[in-house]
């Protein structure tokens, strides 16, 4: 029998007011894959994760995360159940540290040893943090705030990652750092990551499934190097 998705999203809807954001959207992800969430602006890729998250309401449908239906619980408890987000812009809070942020990220777990063993682990993977770690987040330049968004979410020990748009506004040299760092993820721990990008060539180089949206609905799904050769689908959703 194949092994239960990690995470499954059954017929998920969101609307703002009268606009269908999100149609009777479903998708499954296997434990340990990278999948891009691709689309145009508008079509629904935040929405996907806010809604996954619990941050938006589904009107209808339910996401399961390892088999448990966590569509109803509240937002701030699905860290609990190993689902973190990391919103667009990454969310860190300008005024604290470097290294208040991630403890933040890691506030709800008790122990303060394992907490400073995680982050020595975070600082590892992300070397630039390491000496950054008494500076205010507002100092950092953009592509440290990324790191510095994923690190945190990575204190909590997810199982599933969910990231929107990591590479917005950062340099293509950057933006390459951050998905090298997200392909180490991988190979390091049992984490499995969902990636929403707008820069899709890029996302489909090291994700293993794309998920294409248009207008609210999933209009084609298939492996990252199907869809990298796909033409048609290139040119009518992805630019390139
Ligand atoms: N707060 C809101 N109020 C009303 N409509 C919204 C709101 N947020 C998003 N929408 C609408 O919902 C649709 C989906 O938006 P969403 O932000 O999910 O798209 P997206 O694919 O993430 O776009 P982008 O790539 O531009 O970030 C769009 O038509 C958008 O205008």
């Amino acid at each position: 029998m194949a092994e239960q998705p990690i995470l499954a999203v059954e017929g998920l809807t969101a609307t703002y007011g009268a606009v269908a954001a999100l149609n009777a959207v479903s998708m499954t992800v296997p434990r340990g894959g990278i999948c891009a969430v691709l689309g145009a602006n508008g079509a629904g890729k935040t929405t996907l994760l806010r809604t996954i998250s619990g941050l938006k309401r589904a009107d209808a449908g339910r996401v399961l995360l390892g088999g448990t239906d966590i569509t109803r619980i509240p937002a701030e408890r699905h860290v609990h159940h190993g689902l973190v987000h990391v919103p667009e812009g990454g969310g860190v809070i300008a005024e604290l540290t470097v290294e208040e942020n991630l403890r933040l990220g890691g506030l709800w777990r008790a122990g303060r040893r394992r907490r400073a063993a995680r982050t020595a682990e975070v600082v590892e993977l992300f070397p630039p943090l390491r000496e950054r770690l008494a500076r205010p987040a507002a100092t950092l330049s953009g592509g440290e705030r990324q790191m510095l968004a994923i690190g945190r979410a990575l204190m909590a020990d997810p199982r599933v990652l969910l990231l929107d748009e990591p590479s917005l506004g950062l340099a293509p040299l950057v933006t390459r750092q951050i998905m090298d760092m997200l392909l180490q993820l991988r190979a390091d721990r049992d984490l499995t990551v969902v990636l929403v990008e707008q820069n899709a060539r890029s996302a489909l180089s090291i994700t293993d499934h794309g998920f294409v949206l248009n207008q609210g609905e999933v209009v084609m799904q298939d492996s990252s190097r199907r869809l990298l050769a796909d033409d048609r689908m290139r040119h009518a959703y992805l630019g390139f």
